[in-house]
């Protein structure tokens, strides 16, 4: 997107007043109409910093980019004028389809992430021909008035208009911890952290409301321009960054292997194209080609298998994060409980007293202190919460309906204060306030709490119920206002029982996840004797119980403590849980968040992989990385084993590079030294490299043993290097084995030696994957899928086939005799025999222990702007007034 003039930079804009702004934006406090907004997308380009369109020329780009290969290219033009006509061609044709299998390979895999991409949008409420509609959020432009509430990413750069206790989290670009206020006040600052009265893109709302209109989109924006500093590409997660380090170094040893061959042939007076052609297909043989895309390759396929299991991924890489995840916090409501709330009844503290309140009073006030629309029964009104629909729609509540009473004033819910008061004129000349909420957050306001009280309470509690106080205060008639400082001296009235049961089939779930070795803490705005209750019915044990009342006097040090030892967190603010997560994920833990609430946002957004379900509030599904199309911990279990299986497989291809594949290549470069022939003819080799090649790609959909899900995958370099110092010489000591047989007890001629080498170096190198795909015996006590076993036998057949097949010639290969052939399939197996007993060997070595994961700023940047991305070609353009 090319860099337009700003109409307007965030430092003048947080400097002027509203009205400049307006003017300058021409635009208005009513936002945009929708023919300007159009208008101005066509002209501005879309609010995006990515673009997730697969094309085909970057991929290809990619395969080609290997300089090897291409010096090979070159190499073999070269031969096709001066050397061997035959031999270059051969050698041009494999090199084209080997260029064709990684690109068919890498181009799947980007598709499937555009994809995967265009079935998820991010929405934001913006102000179209006056009336508010949610729209996508690339579709915002220049002029357009936005609405933001907790737990909202700031969709593009604000100047605000209105800020009622607008707090943001800032830290994704300033790096500061702690929130920034937020008021419309023009300042005049220089310092982006104190452009108080700007929001910026990608930040997020941690307390409070605002409106702003839209001083710069895409990558204009100052995360925009941050962005895509970092490169546009996602950048690469630890495993990616392991496989590539590693290819590196494959690639340093290969180069000074050739090298090595290059020069010695040279020294033995061999034709110097020949050599280098020679040495550079051995060059291509050992560095793995696929390798790059086998992560995304095997992502891509885990991403459709998933959505077909009802687990929706936004971002491939959530998968991998998944797979990675060992802690697990989630909330209650829905996931361990069945998430139907009822109204079970009212309690009254003082009935039987004289004048002491009936049970359908306590009912009556509970309905009151509420938003709904007094007049209309429950069932009628929109927008309820939980509690006040499963109150509202009760048949008790029925019975009252319609209440004679105005509402002269509401503080409304909020999480924090865990409240809501009203005041009310219910009879003429009379005047009330009302507070209802969490028992705990209404004592606080009353005067005169019995001890008895407190414990009816806390034994309701104790039973696993949602319980609400009531609270009343009787003021003056003339009474007009409610401000907060009115919360204050009430007498507490009675309580309401609500009841939602355990979910018993979670059982199962969480154990399937305590087998995965991940660890489930739950972190409530209910109160801890409830959550205790649900753990309990559950067959967990509690370990530790932390209150958000004592949470904000511990330092970050003795919560990280708390935190780790504890499995409860109750009565926790959203901020309170976003924290808890942050100091979680310290000491290398992968922490997932599970939760559907507004105030579950936060959490959200600071866990590792944040996941919410389908019927999750806005904030709360666009701040998730994963949504589960059913609430339910069993899916979950089934991503975070997805996760895994990826990596398990994606080591597999690894395992099999690291033995059989380099140690071949490495024979055949000794092998060209002391032979008076070449072992094998480079066209050979290269065939050999695709064939190998080819039957890997069945991997992504082999069969993993359980044990391989047991713990969180980390990529652990040092582990593999120790098996390809292990499997490696093994190999090698086998071919030459193999050649010192062909050479003194069969006497094989150039092309019939080359024809034998060919079908036993394929024949082990794909063969392998067998023993190294599991720690078991394979085939009996763990089969590979289907699709391996007949690709693997399929290329070993071709292989095979090859030597007496009309292509012989041109490959260079002549048929070998019978009793030659059996001596091949005797070495092979012999092979395999002592790589499965060396392999029991390697396992029973203890594992090395996982390194601390690492993810950097890049990581959530890229994370963050994943929810700006467009697939070009633009070509949409939104249905304005998709009135809410
Ligand atoms: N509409 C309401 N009016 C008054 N009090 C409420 C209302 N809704 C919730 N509460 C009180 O606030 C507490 C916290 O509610 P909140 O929705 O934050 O819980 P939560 O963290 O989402 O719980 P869960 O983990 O069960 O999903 C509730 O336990 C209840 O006591
Ligand atoms: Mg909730």
């Amino acid at each position: 997107m090319a860099q337009q003039e700003k109409l307007l930079t965030v430092q003048a804009a947080a400097g002027q007043r509203i009205e400049e702004v307006f003017r300058a934006l021409e635009t208005e406090a009513k936002g945009l109409t929708a023919a300007e907004a159009s208008g101005r997308l066509a002209q501005w380009g879309p609010n995006s910093i990515r673009s997730h369109h697969a094309n085909a020329w970057s991929v290809l780009a990619r395969q080609l980019k290997n300089p090897i290969l291409l010096l090979l290219f070159v190499t073999a033009g070269v031969s096709l004028f001066f050397g061997d006509v035959g031999n270059s061609i051969v050698i041009g044709v494999i090199l084209l389809l080997s260029v064709g299998l990684g690109f068919y390979n890498d181009y799947r895999a980007e598709r499937a992430a555009e994809d995967l991409h265009s079935r998820v949008s991010h929405r934001a409420t913006v102000l179209r021909d006056g009336a508010a509609c949610d729209i996508d959020v690339v579709n915002i432009v220049v002029g357009d008035v936005v609405r933001v509430g907790l737990g909202a990413v700031v969709p593009a750069d604000l100047r605000l208009i209105t800020a009622t206790n607008l707090q943001c989290d800032e830290s994704i670009l300033t790096g500061e911890s702690l929130p920034s206020e937020k008021d419309p006040a023009a300042v005049a600052a220089t310092d982006l952290a104190e452009q108080t009265s700007c929001l910026f893109m990608g930040t997020v709302v941690q307390a409070g409301t605002g409106e702003g209109v839209v001083i710069a989109t895409g990558t204009r924006t100052v995360f925009g321009d941050i962005a895509v500093g970092l490169g546009t590409r996602q950048p690469e997660t630890d495993f990616q960054r392991g496989l590539r380090r590693f290819s590196f170094f494959l690639l340093q040893v290969a180069l000074g292997l050739t090298t090595l061959v290059f020069v010695a042939n040279l020294l033995l007076q061999r034709p110097l194209l020949d050599s280098l052609l020679f040495s550079l297909a051995i060059a291509i043989g050992m560095t793995p080609q696929l390798l790059p895309a086998v992560v995304s390759t095997g992502l891509a396929a885990g991403s459709s298998r998933l959505a077909r299991k009802r687990v929706l991924v936004k971002r491939l890489a959530a998968i991998e994060d998944l797979g990675d995840m060992n802690v697990l916090v989630t909330d209650k409501t829905g996931t361990l409980t069945e998430g139907h709330i009822d109204f079970v009844r009212a309690v009254s503290f003082s009935v039987g007293t004289p004048g002491g309140l009936s049970e359908a009073e306590i009912i009556r006030l509970g309905m009151l202190a509420s938003e709904a629309d007094y007049a209309h029964s429950g069932n009628q009104q929109a927008g309820l919460s939980v509690l006040d629909a499963a109150l509202w729609s009760s048949l008790d509540a029925q019975k009252l309906l319609p209440l004679a009473a105005t509402r002269l004033g509401l503080i409304p819910f909020d999480h924090d204060r865990r409240r809501t008061t009203v005041l009310v004129r219910d009879s003429p000349g009379d005047g009330v306030i009302i507070s209802k909420g969490a028992p705990e957050d209404v004592f606080t306001v009353c005067t005169d709490l019995t001890p008895g009280q407190r414990a009816a309470v806390d034994e309701q509690f104790s039973f696993g119920a949602r319980v609400i106080a009531v609270a009343t205060r009787h003021v003056s008639p003339q009474t007009q206002m409610l401000y907060p400082v009115d919360e204050a001296g009430l007498t507490l009235q009675g309580i309401l029982v609500f009841h939602d049961p355990p979910k018993l089939s979670a059982k199962k779930s969480l154990a399937r996840l305590a087998a995965l070795g991940v660890t489930v803490k739950i972190a409530t705005g209910d109160n801890h004797l409830v959550a205790e209750k649900v753990f309990a019915d559950l067959g967990l044990t509690a370990t530790g119980t932390l209150l958000g009342r004592d949470i904000d006097a511990l330092d970050d040090d003795a919560l990280t403590a708390a935190a780790e030892e504890s499995n409860i967190f109750a009565r926790v603010s959203p901020e309170q849980k976003a924290r808890i997560i942050r100091l979680l994920r310290k000491d290398g833990r992968a922490v997932g968040f599970l939760g559907d609430g507004v105030n579950d946002a936060l959490a959200l957004h600071a866990a590792d992989v944040g996941i919410s379900v389908h019927t999750a509030v806005d904030v709360a599904k666009d701040a998730a990385d994963v949504v589960l199309l059913d609430k339910d911990l069993d899916v979950l279990a089934t991503g975070v084993n997805e996760g895994r299986r990826i990596f398990a497989n994606t080591m597999k291809y690894v395992l099999m590079g690291t033995s059989g594949d380099f140690g071949n290549m490495f024979s055949a470069a000794i092998g060209s030294v002391v032979l008076n022939f070449l072992p094998m003819l480079p066209g050979q080799i290269l065939l050999n490299d695709l064939l190998y090649d080819s039957s890997q790609l069945a991997i992504p959909g082999d069969n993993v043993d359980p044990e391989q899900l047991h713990r969180p995958s980390h990529w652990n370099i040092q582990f593999i290097r120790r098996f390809m110092f292990a499997f490696g010489p093994l190999s090698s000591i086998f071919d030459f084995a193999t050649f010192a047989l062909m050479l003194f007890v069969f006497h094989a001629g150039e092309s019939e030696f080359q024809a034998g080498w060919f079908m036993e170096s394929l024949a082990t190198e794909t063969l392998i994957i067998f023993a190294v795909r599991t720690r078991r015996v394979p085939f009996f006590k763990s089969r590979p899928s289907a699709g391996l076993t007949a690709a693997v036998f399929g290329i070993v057949a071709i292989g095979c086939y090859l030597p007496y097949s009309p292509l012989a010639g041109v490959l260079g290969f002549s048929p070998v005799p019978a009793p030659f052939f059996l001596a091949l399939v005797g070495m092979t197996v012999l092979y395999l025999l002592i790589v499965e007993t060396l392999k029991k060997r390697f396992f029973r070595r203890k594992i090395p222990v996982v390194q601390p994961r690492h993810r950097g700023r890049a990581t959530r940047v890229a994370r963050r702007a994943s929810r700006f991305s467009v697939g070009a070609p633009v070509k949409w353009l939104e249905p304005t007034n998709a009135q809410k």
